[in-house]
């Protein structure tokens, strides 16, 4: 029997031919004992057999309710399900508004990051010293600008007490009564915007620690914003590349949307993503090699000789955008990693990591799991190692993989 794809005429014709039963089976899992979801998405939310079946997995994944119990309802049949209705569904009145916010504000950022009239912005402090758009009246770079929507988002919501970003030395307090606490990177890889290479943002989400209720501001701003990953309630990342994705998990698998600009919503097309357990690409800054431990160039030698437990030469990928870098390999499997003290746990090992373990890879700073680790600085960094469980152990089978050195590179 083969399953027709519907596909609704704003849709580019990605998948045009019928997909037979067994394709359909390599959504969830392939002969090879890998899951994958490539392709997964141009078919799930179009077709209304696809969606029923999901629709009882949502169900299922945010209340203990039975998958029997009319999973469908609300859904029209065969319409996508969009960001806003996913979240509206189950994650509680406060986290859909705070994600209401969160998904508009990550669509003007993608908006400024493609804006031809934004280019010149792309770098801090471009601006020559003395001309007439430096100082106080210069244009803003993205990071910066992309900060500011994120804040302003927040703070309409009201239902975040505490704003923690990359680009702040210390976390904002936003509102007494916000019930969530937010981290963020807002613009990571933005030293890439002059060469339109694609970017991201990063966001972890956590309970306020009403305990602390009591402490001077500065203080419970900066203790709730220091919840070890074991503790987050939801985390994503918006990639802005040549589909602008919207990923994200509430502890129970990770999905991600993909933003529809014939309607400006983000439906759903990658749900319950699931990291291969193997993949064949590693991701590194490798002309640090000669910086790397022993441990480190051991196994990068192996696998690219096809010498390690998966006997398939593995191929380098590294675009030096970590949202770019972490979503290609939650869709094909492999390993990102940073193994210097580079990437941040609070903002970017910590959200990044929940969103893997969700779709069954690991996190690890290459010998701790990142989510078991209790930061003590907010902008703390850390050897970051993210990927498909069978090449993480790999990975950390072999000693000393953490690149202590960091000798000249720009931060
Ligand atoms: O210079 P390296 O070690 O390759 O690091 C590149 C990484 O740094 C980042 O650009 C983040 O650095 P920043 O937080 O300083 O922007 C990542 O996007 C990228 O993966």
């Amino acid at each position: 029997m083969a399953l027709a794809l519907q596909l609704r005429p704003h849709f580019p014709p990605l998948v045009s031919a019928p997909i037979p039963t067994a394709r359909r089976c390599d959504l969830f899992s392939s002969p090879l004992g890998f899951a994958g979801t490539r392709g997964l998405g141009r078919m799930l939310p179009l077709s209304s057999p696809a969606l029923r079946s999901f629709s009882a997995r949502l169900d299922l994944s945010f209340s203990s309710s039975s998958a029997t119990e009319a999973p469908v309802d609300g859904w029209g049949e065969g319409d996508p399900v969009t960001l806003v209705e996913f979240v509206g569904k189950g994650a509680g009145d406060d986290l859909a508004l705070l994600f209401s916010h969160l998904q508009y504000a990550s669509k003007r950022i993608a908006a400024v990051v493609a804006s031809p009239f934004n280019a010149e912005l792309g770098r801090r402090g471009k601006a020559p010293a003395g001309s007439a758009s430096s100082g106080r009246d210069a244009p803003k770079p993205l990071d910066v600008v992309a900060n500011e929507i994120i804040l302003s988002s927040l703070r309409k919501s009201r239902k975040v007490a505490v704003m923690a970003s990359e680009e702040d030395d210390a976390p904002i307090w936003i509102d007494d009564h916000g019930p969530f606490v937010m981290v963020t990177d807002p613009l990571d890889g933005s030293r890439n915007i002059d060469a339109s290479i694609p970017t991201g943002t990063i966001f972890g989400i956590y309970k306020r620690l009403e305990e602390l209720d009591h402490l001077p501001t500065e203080e419970k701003a900066s203790l709730n914003s220091l919840q070890s990953g074991i503790h987050l309630v939801a985390a994503g990342y918006v990639l802005y590349s040549s589909a602008t994705i919207f990923c994200i998990s509430f502890g129970s698998g990770t999905h991600a949307f993909t933003l529809d600009h014939s309607t400006g919503e983000f439906v759903l097309t990658h749900p319950f993503i699931e990291v291969p357990r193997r993949g064949q690409i590693y991701s590194v800054n490798d002309a640090r090699y000669f910086d790397w431990p022993e441990g480190l160039r051991q196994y990068i030698d192996t696998v690219r000789q096809g010498k390690g437990q998966f006997p398939k030469k593995y191929s380098a990928r590294y675009i030096c955008s970590l949202v770019a870098d972490f979503h290609r390999t939650l869709m094909y499997g492999g390993i990102v990693m940073n193994p210097r003290n580079h990437l941040r746990l609070v903002y970017e090992a910590n959200p990044l990591s929940y969103l893997m373990e969700n779709a069954g890879g690991k996190g690890s700073d290459g010998k701790l799991k990142i989510l078991s680790i209790q930061p003590v600085q907010l902008h703390q960094r850390l050897p970051l190692f993210l990927g498909s469980a069978e090449d993480m152990e790999e990975l950390e089978s072999y000693d000393h993989i953490q690149q202590k050195i960091n000798p000249g590179y720009e931060v």
